[in-house]
């Protein structure tokens, strides 16, 4: 990945925000240190709850605001003031929409993609988003999910090397979700550099091959998401492990650290697995009693758990 130059560097993003008035007017620091990398060929996500920063991080990123502090590179530029030029390589797709509302959306697109040099095929992005099928309405009277997709394809217009998209899933419904995501799959394997926003988890591991996790504008964590679900798996605390078997068995002294129980007929329970040695004690016993059970369940930690761990640990600190 290093030999390839990144599309997007934020280092050490500082932004305030206000003037707010519940602070006597005075501007509200709202970026601390944000830092990050976004490359050609990768979604790259921002992840994290509501309010930590995500899409200020973006309008900086994409020179909309000028940071207090820290600096951007947006396709080896600054972003910031008038860049017509760097603009036109840069696709938008923002959380409230920005579309007109009096618009039609088919005319929009096609008026947008007028504006560039070399737009992508506005038909093709029409029938994949499926706006004909609410292509006679204006924008003010489409659905949220609606307004989404026609954001999206206004966004794709221009053919742009690097795709922001804030909060790309809000508002879709399943089918139009996964109409959504297969395009940015597809985006992002034709060389495109894709940062996304997301509060939603399930969101940032479908579609993300690098997430960077915000907590009260701070970068707290980054990696793959199998590389961050990996750490918090090393420093995490002892899981329990659950079975179903015959009720009423004969429960042995687990070694130190565990706790083995029955919590209702025929559901049991080994708090403490934190090791291998842990389950092989437990599948010795079964074996010893012969007893197989029915079911069992070591729960793997999804993204979610890790993004709560870390924002927590943030919270400690
Ligand atoms: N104009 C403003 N003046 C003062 N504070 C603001 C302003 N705009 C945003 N904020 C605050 O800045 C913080 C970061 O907001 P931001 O929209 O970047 O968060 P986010 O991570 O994108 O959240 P969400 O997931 O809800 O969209 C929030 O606490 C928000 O209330």
């Amino acid at each position: 990945m290093s030999s390839v130059t990144p599309s997007l560097v934020i280092n050490e993003l500082a932004k305030d925000l206000g003037p707010v008035p519940a602070l006597d007017n005075r501007m509200l620091r709202v970026l601390e240190s944000v830092s990050l990398k976004a490359y050609p060929g990768q979604v790259t996500t921002l992840l994290g709850s509501n309010g930590a920063g995500k899409s200020t991080t973006l309008a900086c990123a994409q020179g909309l605001l000028r940071p207090e502090g820290g600096t951007v590179e947006l396709l080896g530029q600054d972003p910031y003031g008038d860049k017509p030029e760097l603009r036109a390589r840069v696709g938008v797709m923002l959380q409230d929409g920005g579309l007109p509302p009096s618009m039609r959306p088919i005319p929009l697109l096609r008026h947008v993609a007028s504006l560039y040099r070399n737009p992508i095929d506005i038909d093709v992005i029409i029938k994949r988003l499926d706006l004909e099928s609410f292509g006679s309405r204006t924008i003010r009277r489409l659905s949220g999910g609606q307004k989404q997709r026609v954001a999206l394809a206004v966004a794709l217009a221009g053919d742009p090397e690097v795709l922001f998209l804030d909060e790309p899933s809000a508002g879709l419904d399943p089918q139009s979700r996964q109409v959504v995501f297969d395009l940015i799959a597809e985006l992002r394997d034709a060389g495109k550099a894709i940062i996304l926003t997301t509060h939603l988890m399930d969101d940032a591991q479908k579609l993300s091959d690098y997430v960077y996790i915000i907590d009260k504008g701070c970068t707290v964590a980054q990696g793959t998401v199998s590389e961050l679900i990996a750490r918090a798996q090393e420093e995490q605390d002892a899981r329990p492990v659950s079975f179903s078997a015959r009720t009423g068995l004969a429960l042995p002294q687990p070694p130190e650290g565990l706790h083995l129980t029955e919590t209702s007929a025929g559901q049991y329970r080994l708090d403490g697995v934190s090791s291998p040695d842990h389950l092989q004690w437990l599948t010795s016993w079964w074996v010893r009693e012969q007893i197989l059970p029915t079911q069992l369940n070591l729960q793997a930690r999804s993204l979610e758990d890790v993004f709560l761990e870390f924002a927590q640990k943030e919270e400690q600190a």
